[in-house]
């Protein structure tokens, strides 16, 4: 999914109408000036937002809809919900989940869905790691120790060999003396650091697919059942979704997610369901090669997307999010996480988005 598939030449795929849009829409970096401290990030196609449906702006009774867009009645469901025309199985519906509900999910995505044997981006360079948002909020560093033979992780053995046995625990800061060698990070700065986390079965991104073989837990039943009616526009009726697996993104303020189709699950009848939480972003949908010009689109916390059918070979990616306090559009979630158990996660929501996406594999 995410090792796009991009034409021949760098040349060719930076002329795509795909690519155009990223570059329209995406954060720059302005050519560094040396010695004069850290590059700013700046906005790149600001100035022109004016292509991007917002859909928040289309629910206000009166409001004629744009041409191309239609508002759906879809039978069991009581949430509006947009489509394009000429996008079917793309379905956009607005302000899906409360306030409460966003803050409930934004605490799990931090929380529980990294937690063993649930797979991160950190897996690979640490081994599993427990209770990562506890760490944090107690200021705690994770340190390499010493393995029992005494060696330290990922030393060479005597036979040359090197091992891969990586132990890491955390401890306090205080714990750390001044020159201490080993291999340590602040909690803090690893979640800060978590791109991915996958629920359920476990997505394998080098092989691109699934591996049923890694121990997984199935997703949590709260997950399942806000998917299997969230899903229900886009599902035929009387089929109920069967969620088996989700991938959480988590986007820091010049993250942006490239072009991509999802084609990896075996029936493409059933929607993907996805979930956004934190500042705001677009997202842009295209066609089925980078050659179509894609729609660009505000997704804000508490919207939900569905691809389905043919929507799911269309490319989409997120070339944007937005960090600053005017465009975030999180004020309801900053009221609501005022407690002091929440102030880390308030933190980490001002500079980023959190994305649930959930799948149906067979
Ligand atoms: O972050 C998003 O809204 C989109 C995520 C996505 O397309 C994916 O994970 O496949
Ligand atoms: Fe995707």
């Amino acid at each position: 999914m995410y090792g796009e598939t991009e034409p021949a030449t760098a040349g060719a795929s930076e002329r795509t109408a795909f690519r155009q849009a990223e570059k329209k829409y995406k954060l720059y970096k302005p050519p560094s000036t040396k010695g004069r401290g850290r590059k700013k990030l700046t906005g790149g196609g600001v100035g022109d937002l004016s292509e991007v449906v917002d859909f928040h702006a289309l629910l206000a009774g009166g409001v004629e809809l744009p041409d191309g867009i239609l508002r759906c009645d879809c039978p069991g469901f009581d949430l509006p919900v947009f489509r394009f025309l000429d996008r079917p199985g793309f379905y956009f519906i607005p302000g899906a989940l409360s306030t409460e509900q966003q803050c409930f999910w934004i605490r799990e995505s931090l929380k529980t869905f990294p937690q063993p044997p649930n797979r991160t981006n950190l897996t690979a360079l640490y081994g599993p790691i427990f209770d990562l948002l506890t760490a944090a909020q107690n200021q705690k560093v994770l340190l390499e120790v010493q393995n029992s033979d005494g060696r330290e992780s990922n030393e060479q053995s005597n036979s040359g060999e090197k091992t891969c046995t990586m132990n890491f625990k955390f401890v306090e800061n205080s714990k750390i003396e001044k020159g201490e060698t080993r291999r340590s990070t602040t909690a803090t700065t690893l979640v800060r650091k978590l791109r991915w986390s996958t629920l359920g079965l476990q997505f394998d991104w080098s092989k691109r697919n699934y591996d049923v073989s890694l121990p997984h837990n199935s997703i949590p039943d709260a997950l399942a059942t806000l998917a299997k009616k969230m899903a229900i526009p886009a599902m035929p009726s009387g089929v109920e979704f069967s969620p088996e697996a989700a991938i959480v993104n988590y986007y820091g303020p010049s993250d942006m997610l490239g072009g991509h189709v999802d084609d990896m699950e075996a029936d493409w009848t059933k929607p993907i369901v996805s979930i956004s939480l934190g500042c705001k972003c677009i997202f842009l949908l295209g066609g089925k090669t980078r050659d179509e010009v894609p729609r660009a689109m505000f997704l804000r916390s508490g919207d939900i997307v569905l691809m389905a059918g043919e929507a799911r070979e269309r490319f989409h990616g997120v070339p944007r999010i937005f960090t600053e306090s005017d465009q975030q559009e999180i004020s309801g979630l900053v009221s609501q996480l005022s407690g002091d158990d929440d102030r880390f996660i308030l933190d980490y929501i001002h500079s980023s988005r959190i994305n649930i996406n959930i799948r149906q594999v067979y």
